[in-house]
């Protein structure tokens, strides 16, 4: 019996075809998203009629698309948030939700600091300027030395501190879960959000997106956070409101931001891709050659293992057991 698989990710066996063969080796019905994009709710519901298995990225799957999919038996995240999934009506159906943990840690972690560079030596600007025949010499602030704060101290947060090392700057971490000897590793101490933004001339999010985090840097954070501060933002948009940060930068209560994650992607608020102080890059955190095949194969080894009956790495979901 042939199984229809769909996967929508672009960038899916983009580095390599060894992904890809693993899903063909097996004789699969493969149906590839010709749109170039992330799917919304409807085109992904047109898509996948039929489907036994969703190989997804950041696109909309919500209950309405795993109601529309009687065959579906597996939800293959190519990537880490799962704030993109209906991960409820797939536990109530016994559907396995998986994700890539791990493989794209680096990738994220090399932009944060990349962005944090950017913004803060207008590196991007510069560019842009030089290349347009003038020679307009950015003043810029430095990394080295500064105080850090990550918000996050899971996969990402943690690469980040480890790479900010050589920068000796001061570390103010945060996360639900304080893990000392980590702290210790980097030198780093644990600190409640007020402090952070009091303190912070960067602060980098690294966060998952759920209720609890959901808009988390807003007018009331931005405000208490220093006027040389730099937000970095490479883990999902729905952190930050964005309107309030707008207002933030055009009135300069801090000195600048980056944002990878948008709260609608692409982003077409004019005033924000407006804005001098802010570096944008699109959503390519793990857009590396490396991450994108690790992010491939693992992605099509969970869609293999459940549909042959196996347990598949980094199930995310809770699955009721048989009664
Ligand atoms: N820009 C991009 O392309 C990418 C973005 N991401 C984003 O980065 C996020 C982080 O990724 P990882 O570090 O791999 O995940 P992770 O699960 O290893 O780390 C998340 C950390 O957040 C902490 N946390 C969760 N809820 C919290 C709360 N309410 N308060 C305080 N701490 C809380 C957890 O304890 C954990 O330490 C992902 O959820 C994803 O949204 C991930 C990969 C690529
Ligand atoms: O780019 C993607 O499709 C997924 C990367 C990501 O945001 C994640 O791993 O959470």
């Amino acid at each position: 019996m042939s199984f229809k698989i769909v996967v929508t990710p672009r960038s899916f066996g983009a580095a390599s075809p060894r992904p890809m063969e693993l899903l063909q080796n097996k004789g699969y019905e493969i149906v590839r998203n010709s749109l170039g994009r992330p799917l919304k709710e409807m085109e992904l519901i047109r898509l996948a009629g039929g489907a036994d298995a969703l190989l997804v990225g950041i696109d909309e799957v919500t209950d309405r698309v795993v109601d529309s999919l009687p065959n579906l038996k597996v939800i293959s995240k190519y990537g880490v948030g799962v704030d993109n999934i209906a991960l409820g009506a797939a536990s109530r159906r016994g559907i396995p939700v998986t994700n890539t943990p791990g493989v794209n840690t680096g990738a994220v972690a090399d932009l944060a600091i990349g962005l944090m560079l950017s913004v803060a030596r207008q590196i991007s600007a510069a560019d842009h300027s030089t290349k347009n025949g003038e020679w307009k010499r950015f003043m810029g602030s430095s990394l080295y030395g500064k105080t850090v704060g990550i918000l996050g101290t899971g996969k990402i947060g943690r690469a980040v501190a480890k790479r900010l090392r050589g920068f000796e700057v001061e570390l103010l971490l945060y996360d639900e879960f304080k893990d000392s000897v980590f702290a210790g590793e980097v030198g780093g101490r644990y600190a409640d959000l007020p402090e952070i933004y009091g303190k912070a001339d960067f602060i980098s999010l690294h966060l998952p997106l759920m209720p609890a985090t959901g808009g988390l840097i807003g007018e009331k954070e931005l405000r208490a956070m220093k006027p040389d501060a730099i937000v970095v933002n490479t883990a999902r948009g729905g952190l930050v409101d964005e309107k309030a940060l707008v207002r933030a930068l055009r009135e300069k209560w801090i000195r600048g931001a980056a944002l990878d994650a948008f709260a609608a992607e692409p982003p077409r608020d004019e005033e924000l891709l407006g804005l001098p102080n802010i570096v944008l890059t699109p959503h390519i955190g793990a857009y590396t050659e490396e991450a994108v095949l690790m992010m491939g194969m693992q992605s099509a080894r969970n869609v293999i293992a459940v549909l042959e009956g196996k347990q598949p790495e980094n199930v995310v979901n809770e699955i009721p057991k048989p009664s």
